[in-house]
């Protein structure tokens, strides 16, 4: 099994999760987040004084699925989530050692 992260504009959230309900997946964790990627921020004046902005909100989507749905889910959240702007997102795939169903107590693909 593999968690997908994937760290997307806030204006694309509801079209990422339209999509992967579309796709099936088994279910998902949503947070709101900040954080900057290689602009590393910019400049604005605020009130006359100059101030570093560099962390940008964003929403964070995590799914865990089999590893066969990797490359299918990444391109799915790609299609969603792209507007060919700085700041799109980006994926990250991590492995994941368990699942438990906390209710049942399944185990693995079982309880994902
Ligand atoms: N190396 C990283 N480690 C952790 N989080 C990251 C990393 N790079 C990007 N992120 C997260 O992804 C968000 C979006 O990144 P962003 O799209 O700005 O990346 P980028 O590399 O600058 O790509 P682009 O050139 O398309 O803007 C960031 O705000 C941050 O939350």
């Amino acid at each position: 099994m593999k968690k997908i992260t994937a760290i997307v504009r806030p204006e694309r959230m509801e079209a990422l999760k339209e999509a992967l309900f579309a796709a099936h997946v088994s279910g998902m964790t949503v947070s709101q987040v900040q954080g900057c990627g290689s602009q590393h921020g910019w400049t604005e004046y605020y009130r006359g004084t100059e101030v570093l902005l560099n962390m940008v909100p964003k929403v964070k989507f995590e799914v865990v699925v089999d590893d066969a749905r990797v490359d299918e889910l990444a391109g799915v959240i790609c299609d969603a989530a792209r507007t060919g702007e700085v700041g799109d997102g980006k994926i990250f795939v991590f492995p994941v050692d368990e699942v438990i169903r906390i209710r049942t107590g399944e185990r693995g693909d079982a309880a994902v």
